[in-house]
């Protein structure tokens, strides 16, 4: 039964709750359908936990923002909590071991983007490294998607573990495998049914395998502790392990949220919300980028005048290259790479727009929802750079622009994302034409869903462009 004055929403039925009403595939299409019967602020029962889920930039903003610390806690009695073993950073809840670890992420990633060996640079490095794969298959077409994901796997890596992998490297291709497959393990069919249903959690069933990857990563992140325990001088920190070795020295005695244990768990969560966001997003660029040849060549003609005599592009040039920056924007609101964000939860009762929520209620932000939402965008619907576009032809932001979510618990790679994503597609495409495949058939737009959104796999053809 519902609590009182509690959102409104489908009936549920004994056991399973609403999960019948979603496609466990895909739910995104139920939300919307249900948004429409219920409005922006509805609930549902997985199994008989009680979620609600909030669309729309108004209803987001009033609970991430306004109502911070009411709906910035993290649900501790899913499928992921108990594959991830209540450890690390993303899933903490809101409380001390989280402020300390979201705290020294982002000091550390500010601390790695100043400096000779800045953040730019280590991105600038990584680039060249898929140049030459792409080199390697002028004329000849190829799947980008271990490409960009082990880039970015290894972009993130030099920050927490001070190297970098070759792409056919047997650890990357574990880790990355792990990732991919978690991220659509997470919240999947079998996780879903998990959360809802709790005497199957013991089975032998596929969420298994979900366990063995967080298993298989551990493992890693172990032995890559002990190296650096063994390689690492005190006081001169090579990357973020090394810093958090450093910090453990420190508060030995003290009490603390920091200790060895959480730091294999952490580097894993950093690790992993690095390489398959930014990687699907990505995917997703290339894909409209070929399948949009006229938006590709005004880019194109952009970057080469902006950049007419300089060896490469920096960070700073974002701000002359206004239709770059559009499309680069354009691009991750049509990928719309974490549709559902991640779960929070209620930290105490609370009320959202006339409608009470007891602590400790799932949170559902569907943070898909505003990067279409109508009224907010000149073409919700469509790929177009324009909605970033004034009528001066100036870059501007529009407040529904939210992939990062919003509010204390916003993504805190943002701004590391931000810069991967601008200096990888202005490099690429400086260098060379991305050519759709004759024999592809028609592109299909429609991506695979997971806590990330993947696009299907694809080919591309690559050309050395003629001004080069
Ligand atoms: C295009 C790329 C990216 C997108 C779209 C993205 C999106 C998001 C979203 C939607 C959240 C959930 C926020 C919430 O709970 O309300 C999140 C959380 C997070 N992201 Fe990202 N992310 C990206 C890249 C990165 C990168 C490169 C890192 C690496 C440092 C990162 C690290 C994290 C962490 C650690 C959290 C958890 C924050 C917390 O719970 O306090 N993300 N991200």
């Amino acid at each position: 039964r519902r609590p009182r004055n509690f959102p409104p929403g489908p009936s549920p039925l004994p056991v399973f709750g609403n999960i019948l009403n979603l496609s466990l595939e895909n739910p995104l299409k139920d939300f919307e359908k249900l948004r429409k019967s219920y409005g922006d602020i509805y609930s549902l029962f997985l199994g008989s936990k009680p979620a609600v889920v909030i669309s729309g930039v108004k209803a987001i903003k009033e609970a991430l923002v306004t109502k911070a610390s009411d709906f910035s806690g993290r649900p501790q009695d899913m499928f992921i909590n108990d594959a991830t073993e209540r450890k690390g950073v993303i899933l903490a809840d809101y409380g001390p071991t989280w402020k300390e670890h979201r705290r020294f992420a982002l000091m550390t990633l500010r601390n790695f983007g100043l400096g000779k060996n800045s953040m730019e640079e280590r991105i600038h490095g990584e680039i060249q490294h898929v140049i030459k794969t792409l080199e390697k298959s002028i004329g000849k077409s190829l799947s980008p998607r271990v490409m960009f994901h082990n880039a970015a796997s290894n972009i993130i890596c030099q920050v927490l573990f001070g190297m970098r992998y070759e792409y056919d490297d047997e650890f990357i291709k574990v880790i990355v495998n792990c990732f991919t497959e978690n991220s659509k393990i997470a919240n999947g069919p079998w996780a879903m049914l998990y959360d809802s249903v709790p005497m199957i959690r013991k089975l032998p069933l596929p969420f298994r395998k979900g366990f063995k990857n967080v298993k298989t990563c551990q493992s890693i992140g172990k032995r890559l502790l002990t190296e650096h325990k063994k390689t690492r001088i005190p006081g001169k920190p090579r990357d973020l392990v090394d810093c958090y070795l450093d910090e453990l020295d420190k508060k030995e005695g003290d009490a603390s949220s920091f200790s060895e244990e959480q730091l294999i768990s952490y580097t894993l969560d950093l690790h992993f919300a690095g390489t398959d966001t930014t990687s699907n997003t990505l995917l997703t660029a290339f894909l409209y980028l070929m399948t949009y040849p006229h938006i590709q060549e005004r880019c194109q003609q952009e970057i080469d005048h902006v950049l007419a005599g300089k060896d490469r592009v920096s960070f700073d040039d974002r701000h002359t290259m206004p239709y770059v920056q559009a499309v680069v924007h354009e691009v991750q609101r049509m990928a719309n790479t974490v549709p559902l964000s991640v779960f929070h939860c209620t930290t105490n009762d609370t009320e959202l727009m006339g409608y009470s929520i007891p602590k400790g209620t799932l949170i559902i932000i569907n943070l898909s929802s505003v990067l279409s939402e109508e009224g907010h965008w000149k073409f919700p619907h469509e790929f177009n750079p324009e909605n970033f576009l004034n009528d001066q032809g100036e870059f501007v932001k529009p407040e529904a622009f939210m992939p990062f979510s919003t509010g204390p618990r916003v993504c805190l790679g943002e701004s590391l994302a931000r810069m991967e994503l601008f200096l990888i597609m202005v490099t690429l495409l400086r260098r060379f034409k991305f050519i759709w495949p004759e024999d592809a058939g028609e592109p299909d737009y429609s991506p695979v869903y997971g806590v990330t959104l993947t696009p299907k796999p694809y080919h591309m053809k690559v050309q050395l462009r003629a001004t080069q």
